[in-house]
């Protein structure tokens, strides 16, 4: 089991996302993230990843829920701490782990992103808070099912 951060940075009505190069879900756009490192809190962990992945300083996180995911197993195998930002200094660059782009909110690329992500992203998009789990196949080619809490 590992714990990662996920976050959208937000600048009007446009979302930073990122194509994933290489490792877990490359070839896939999403939020920008990684793994929270030992003796880490989840704030640091998500300034240092989109720090490290698109080269923003983070100003400022909105945390906005948590997702649990399932791999063919009682206990969670992922949880990721999502979070917003409106704040931030820097313009986005490419790295050897990540290609940065902006997206229209209501246009995201959903096709090319994590099956589970069209099911909760534009509710954190929209400003709600959310609780969600997800049961894959235990090598996550297929979500076989969810739930889902939003709260205001
Ligand atoms: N949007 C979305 N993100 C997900 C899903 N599953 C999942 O692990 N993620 C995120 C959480 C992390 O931000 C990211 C995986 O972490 P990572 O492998 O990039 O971690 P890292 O940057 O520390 O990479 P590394 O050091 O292991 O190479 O993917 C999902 O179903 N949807």
């Amino acid at each position: 089991m590992w714990t990662a951060t996920l976050c959208y940075p937000m600048r009007g009505s446009e979302v930073l996302l990122i194509y994933k190069r290489r490792g877990f879900g490359a070839g896939k756009y999403n939020g920008v993230g990684g793994k929270i490192e030992p003796n880490e809190d989840m704030w640091t962990g998500v300034k240092r990843e989109v720090k490290e992945e698109v080269g923003l300083e983070l100003l400022q996180v909105t945390y906005k829920g948590v997702l649990e995911f399932y791999a063919e197993e009682d206990v969670p195998d992922i949880i990721v701490h999502v979070f917003t930002s409106t704040r931030f200094r820097g313009d986005p660059k490419p790295s050897e782990e990540a290609i940065p782009q902006w997206f229209k909110i209501d246009k995201l690329p959903f096709d090319l992103m994590w099956e589970d992500d069209k099911i909760w992203l534009p509710h954190v998009l929209a400003g709600k808070t959310i609780y969600g789990r997800f049961w894959f196949k235990k090598d996550y080619s297929k979500m076989l099912s969810y739930k889902l809490d939003v709260y205001q």
